[in-house]
């Protein structure tokens, strides 16, 4: 075996119903319910224009930082439907990958969105698209062809863990990663906390939000209300 050069093809997949399911969801809702946790570093953000959640299991691939030859071959074995989480080492001088790559992701294998921890290219071209694309920037400047990397590994990502197979959903706040194991337990939860939620902003639009409670946390963790000017010489 080819450490640091392994292709793996097979990964477990979450159930399409549950796929469904969390593209309904805030990301924000969803990472609550995990104790907030789950999401990538705000680094990771949104630059293109979907017009729903982006959501779908995770094809990971592991790039030699600054490098794109295993991204390439991602792009001949990963499947509709997926979300390629692209782990290139925080790297942030090379674009790995750009709108000629995009296009056969898109146009070809129908993929559900693109996440990559790092620069990417051709931004002219892609800032409209409907293809959810996440990256930490842009650059001219491109990828080496070299290798080695790894594809369907566990990687690294916007600061988390990600296995092949998590769930990954993301919108405009951002990116977070439901491990494939918990997905079917925590659904109910975050489906709750998700109507609560919008209750709640409802409530606040009325003016009927319960405000009570700041006063309470305030007192118990001794604020000071002042009924006085800041002075600065005092
Ligand atoms: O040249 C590359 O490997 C990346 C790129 O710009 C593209 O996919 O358009
Ligand atoms: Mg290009």
């Amino acid at each position: 075996m080819q450490n640091g050069k392994r292709i793996y093809l097979k990964r477990k997949l979450p159930d399409q119903d549950l796929i469904q399911a969390y593209r309904e969801l805030p990301a924000s809702n969803v990472a609550d319910c995990m104790n907030r946790t789950g999401a990538m570093a705000p680094r990771i953000k949104l630059m293109s224009q979907p017009q729903k959640e982006m959501c779908g299991p995770a094809f990971t691939v592991h790039n030699r930082p600054g490098d794109n030859l295993t991204l390439y071959a991602a792009l001949k074995y990963c499947h509709e439907g997926d979300v390629l989480v692209i782990d290139n080492e925080e790297d942030n001088t090379r674009a790995v990958i750009g709108e000629v790559m995009m296009t056969w992701l898109r146009d070809q294998r129908h993929v559900a969105g693109v996440v990559v921890d790092g620069p990417m290219r051709d931004i002219d071209s892609l800032r409209n698209w409907d293809l959810p694309i996440y990256a930490v920037s842009t650059t001219p400047n491109g990828p080496y062809k070299e290798g080695p990397g790894e594809i369907n590994v566990p990687v690294s990502c916007g600061g988390i863990a990600v296995n092949p197979g998590d769930l990954i959903l993301g919108d405009g706040d951002g990116v977070i990663k439901i491990a494939r194991a918990e997905a079917a337990t925590l659904l109910a939860r975050a489906q709750a906390f998700h109507q609560k939620d919008d209750a709640k902003a409802a409530s606040y639009h009325e003016g009927t939000g319960d405000l009570a409670w700041i006063d309470n946390e305030l007192k118990h963790k001794d604020y000071q209300i002042i009924d006085d000017y800041y002075r600065p010489e005092s």
